[in-house]
């Protein structure tokens, strides 16, 4: 549905020049939520604003579903835009409009009649959960149910592709949930696909198919959700990752452990589907004769798959413990050796 090659950006400033985005490759599937995550100035917000000439690349193409955009202009180009649909942080409601004509007024410019416009409305609203508010003003509204509005229009003019600009990120918890379960919700129904920006690797978690994750304007490691929360290859993945679960142990912990003189290993270990559930600690300590002390650990569930990273301490023989790791990777389980065990 979006095919991104070869994308550059950059932005000529008094102070010089700032390549904010890099030889940027992405396909996005159609149905699909495509999660782009990186920290502050990363360029997020550029690419996202890139996908619909909000911002015009200096390089590459944007082509979303089989139209080449970034040729596109005037009449063309604003045609193509009605076809995707974008959020952003902080709203973007017209404030001097109700509800219902911050909704309505996509339609009005897209020339729709009073009547159909009326009864788009009104199924808006109501797929946004907002048909009692519909008279209301944004500033009498909760950060929530402003976004809401801000979903409703996004969708007014049916687009094939709704992006979303860190959607969630001035709203609390359990209100970020419920834009999530809504965006889910419409991407099921509707068969949209979903761009979402942000910071949060929990957005990720909750609501995206794949992650790509973007630093110094390029895309760094991409993949499925869960290879790439199973095995991140990159620091700045890891560090994303460690947000979420922390299975890091203190330095000094350990070096309390390794004081106490035997051969120790500190592995971290990954379960991901069926294996997570079998008590494999158990067998290790069976097979192997080793002592296994869990050190740090968390399973989660993504999209109904268990997701188990533990951090253990082997301790025993050198042979042995060599062995257990041996067992463990016969397992299909992934095991990384932490270099700072000794
Ligand atoms: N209009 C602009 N003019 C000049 N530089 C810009 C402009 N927009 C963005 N940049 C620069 O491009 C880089 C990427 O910015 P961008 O806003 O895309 O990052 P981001 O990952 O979205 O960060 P944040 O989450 O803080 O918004 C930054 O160095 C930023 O300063």
């Amino acid at each position: 549905m979006i095919k991104i090659e070869g994308l550059s950006k950059v932005f000529h400033t008094a102070a010089g020049e700032i390549a904010a985005l890099r030889n940027i490759n992405l396909h996005i599937k159609k149905g699909e939520i495509a999660g782009i995550i990186g920290y502050s100035g990363a360029g997020k917000s550029t690419l996202v604003r890139c996908i619909n000439l909000l911002e015009k690349p200096t390089e590459g193409s944007v082509i979303v579903d089989g139209r080449e955009i970034t040729v596109l202009q005037g009449r063309e180009l604003r045609d193509a835009r009605r076809k995707i649909g974008m959020i952003f942080q902080h709203f973007n409601l017209l404030y001097s409009r109700t509800v219902r004509d911050n909704v309505a007024f996509p339609l009005e410019i897209a020339g729709m009649s009073k009547t159909q416009i009326n009864k788009r409305v009104a199924d808006l609203l109501e797929l946004v959960g907002l048909s009692e508010r519909a008279a209301a003003y944004p500033a009498q509204l909760s950060g929530g149910q402003k976004q809401r509005v801000g979903i409703a229009r996004a969708l007014a003019n049916e687009p094939k592709v709704l992006l979303c600009d860190e959607a969630t990120s001035a709203l609390d918890p359990s209100t970020t949930q419920s834009i999530l379960s809504l965006l889910k919700d419409i991407n099921r129904e509707l068969n949209l696909t979903i761009v979402v920006i942000t910071h949060e690797m929990q957005v990720i978690k909750e609501i995206c198919d794949t992650v790509s994750v973007i630093e110094n304007g390029q895309i760094i490691e991409s993949g499925p959700v869960m290879d790439v929360f199973a095995h991140p290859r990159k620091e700045t993945t890891k560090g994303f990752i460690q947000s979420l679960y922390n299975v890091e142990i203190p330095q000094e912990f350990y070096r309390q452990i390794k004081a106490a003189g035997r051969y120790h290993r500190l592995v971290r270990v990954v379960f991901t589907g069926a294996p997570a559930a079998e008590p494999v600690v158990a067998e290790l300590v069976r097979h192997c004769g080793i002592q296994v002390n869990i050190m740090a650990g968390n399973i989660d569930y993504i999209k109904g798959a268990p997701l188990g990273i533990l951090t253990l301490d082997l301790a025993g023989e050198q042979a042995d413990i060599l062995q257990a790791i041996q067992y463990l990777k016969d397992k299909k389980l992934y095991v990384e050796v932490l270099d700072h065990a000794g």
